[in-house]
C-alpha cells in the first residue's frame, strides 16, 4: 500500500454581482468571487491537493480557464471529476483538510454544509473532510476584503 500527500492553494478576488460559492455552498454575502468558473476557491484548493497527490497535474491542466465549457462551471462537478480521475489511476481518498482565509463573511455557520457538499462530490464520508476558517486580522489583501484564499491538504492511498 502506498500513501501520497497533496497540497493545494487558490485565491480569487471579490467582485460585484456574483453569488459567493465556497465549498459548494452559496454563502450569504453582498459580493461573490471573480473567476471563469463559479470561483469556488475552497473547492479549487481541494481539487489541486488531490491532483498533486495523484500526479494529475493541476486543475488548470484538467479544466483550462480559456475553455468555454467551464464558464460558470459548478466546481463540485469538477471535484467529482477529479476524484474520478484519481480512482481511475488507482487512488482512494483517506483524508483531507481545508483552510479558508476570509475577513468576511463569517463562515463557521456554513462549515458543516461545506464539508458535506465536498464529501458528497468526492464520494466519501463527511468525517474524511475537515474545514477551518480564519480571518487574517485585517492584514493583507484578505484583511482588506479584496479576496479570499484557501489551502487544502489530502492523503491518498494506492493499494
Ligand atoms: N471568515 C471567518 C473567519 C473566522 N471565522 C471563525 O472565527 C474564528 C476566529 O478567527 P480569527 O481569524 O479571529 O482567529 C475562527 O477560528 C473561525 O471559527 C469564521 O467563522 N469566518
Ligand atoms: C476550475 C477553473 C476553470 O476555469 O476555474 P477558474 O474560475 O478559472 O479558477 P482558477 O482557480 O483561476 O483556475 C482554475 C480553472 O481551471
Amino acid at each position: 500500500m502506498a500513501l501520497s500527500i497533496g497540497h493545494g492553494y487558490d485565491v480569487h478576488a471579490f467582485c460585484e454581482g456574483r453569488p459567493l460559492v465556497l465549498g459548494g455552498v452559496v454563502v450569504p454575502c453582498d459580493r461573490g468571487l471573480a473567476g471563469h468558473s463559479d470561483a469556488d476557491v475552497v473547492t479549487h484548493a481541494l481539487m489541486d491537493a488531490v491532483c498533486g497527490a495523484c500526479r494529475l497535474g493541476d486543475i488548470g491542466r484538467l479544466f483550462p480557464d480559456d475553455d468555454p465549457a467551464y464558464a460558470g462551471a459548478d466546481s463540485l462537478v469538477l471535484l467529482s471529476r477529479v476524484m474520478g480521475f484519481a480512482r481511475e489511476a488507482g487512488y482512494e481518498l483517506l483524508d483531507c483538510d481545508c483552510t479558508v482565509a476570509a475577513q468576511a463573511p463569517r463562515l463557521a455557520p456554513h462549515r458543516d454544509a461545506m464539508r458535506s457538499a465536498m464529501a458528497r462530490a468526492m464520494g466519501c464520508d463527511v468525517s474524511r473532510v475537515g474545514l477551518k476558517a480564519t480571518t487574517t486580522e485585517r492584514l493583507g489583501f484578505v484583511g482588506r476584503e479584496e479576496g479570499i484564499e484557501a489551502w487544502a491538504v489530502c492523503l491518498m492511498e494506492r493499494p
